[in-house]
């Protein structure tokens, strides 16, 4: 018996990403719409309803449509976009963020797939917080760098077609200055954190890749810069995804974990002045999005946790 998944929105860049991890499974069988029917919802929703487990790689309002399609209540969902990642009645599918969420995800019927750059924070926060080294109401912010690929297909064309109405020729570009990023409320949220952190994104052009830095002042730690590395490497002891690196480097970047569904975590400071600078190195459709769907279905359904994962 193999367990039986729709992709809805299989054609788009989550999507593909997603195919690929689990096209030459022998344990899943991938349920396919044709091409000109992928869009109809008397197709998704009969496809929805026959999956043992079903990924939405969709637009936020697309991915609610898509839970309310679905009758069968033994269908487990797992919904890559923005839409459930503070919802109630949802299970947060981030494994490794807190003790008990592998156990509770084995389990779950409505999993909500983390953000991109929520997971390069949240892995660096959340476990400094719980263990009191960070303030929970510190004032934090986050630098974050993405591959294009990041916005999907409408971005992935603005950087590859010079005939895109939005068509850039640049290398970098900041953006979120409205202050109000979609990512936002997750981060505080699963962080824990009393104040929503500022978040400072930006895209580069490189297709696939992520950064993410979260500098800490020592006003609002309780300890030193061992102590955050330990607490980091207890916090992810074991797991095959999430690594603590405690080496010496001189530089890291973009390109540091693109093309895996790794997630490398780092700590740096500054012994006289006592700040500290986290740093997560991801790949935005690995970790970010692709890899952590296929980890989280393989949670889900009983299959062996790293199956199809590129680590
Ligand atoms: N790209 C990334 O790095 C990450 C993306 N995500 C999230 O994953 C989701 C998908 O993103 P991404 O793959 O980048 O986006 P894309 O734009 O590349 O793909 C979205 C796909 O959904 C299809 N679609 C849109 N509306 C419907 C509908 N009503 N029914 C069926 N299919 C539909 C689109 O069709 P068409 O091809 O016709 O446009 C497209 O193929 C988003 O919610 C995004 O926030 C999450 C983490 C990271
Ligand atoms: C570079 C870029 O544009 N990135 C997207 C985030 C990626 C994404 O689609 O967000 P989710 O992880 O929530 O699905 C953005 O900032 O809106």
């Amino acid at each position: 018996m193999t367990t039986k998944v729709f992709i809805d929105g299989a054609a788009g860049t989550t999507g593909l990403e997603i195919r690929e991890r689990l096209a030459d499974r022998s344990d899943v069988t991938l349920l396919h719409i044709p091409d000109e029917r992928r869009k109809d919802a008397a197709a998704r929703a009969e496809m929805l309803n026959a999956a043992d487990a079903v990924i939405l790689c969709l637009p936020d309002d697309a991915a609610r449509e898509a839970v309310a399609l679905i009758a069968n209540p033994d269908t487990r969902v797992i919904d890559a976009s923005t839409a459930h990642r503070t919802a109630p009645g949802w299970t947060y599918g981030f494994a490794e963020i807190e003790p008990e969420r592998r156990a509770e995800l084995a389990t779950a019927k409505r999993v909500s797939n983390p953000g991109c750059y929520p997971t390069g924070f949240l892995a660096l926060v959340r476990p400094l917080v719980r263990a009191g080294l960070l303030a929970a109401d510190a004032p934090l912010s986050v630098n974050a760098t993405s591959g294009y690929s990041g916005g999907g297909k409408s971005l992935i064309a603005a950087f590859e077609q010079a005939d895109a109405s939005d068509a850039t020729d640049t290398a970098f570009r900041i953006y979120g200055l409205d202050l109000a990023h979609k990512h936002v409320p997750e981060m505080q949220g699963h962080a824990g954190l009393a104040h929503p952190p500022i978040f400072l994104p930006a895209v580069a052009r490189t297709y696939r890749g992520m950064l993410v830095e979260v500098p800490v002042h020592p006003v609002w730690l309780k300890g030193s810069l061992a102590q955050v590395r330990d607490a980091l490497v207890e916090a992810y002891r074991g797991s095959p995804v999430v690594r603590v690196d405690t080496g010496d480097h001189a530089l890291l970047t973009l390109e540091q974990a693109a093309g895996t569904d790794r997630l490398d975590l780092f700590a740096f400071g500054n012994d006289k002045t006592g700040q500290i600078r986290l740093v997560a190195a991801l790949d935005n459709l690995g970790k970010g999005a692709g890899g952590a769907a296929v980890q989280n279905l393989n949670l889900m359904c009983g299959l062996g946790e790293t199956a199809g994962l590129r680590l």
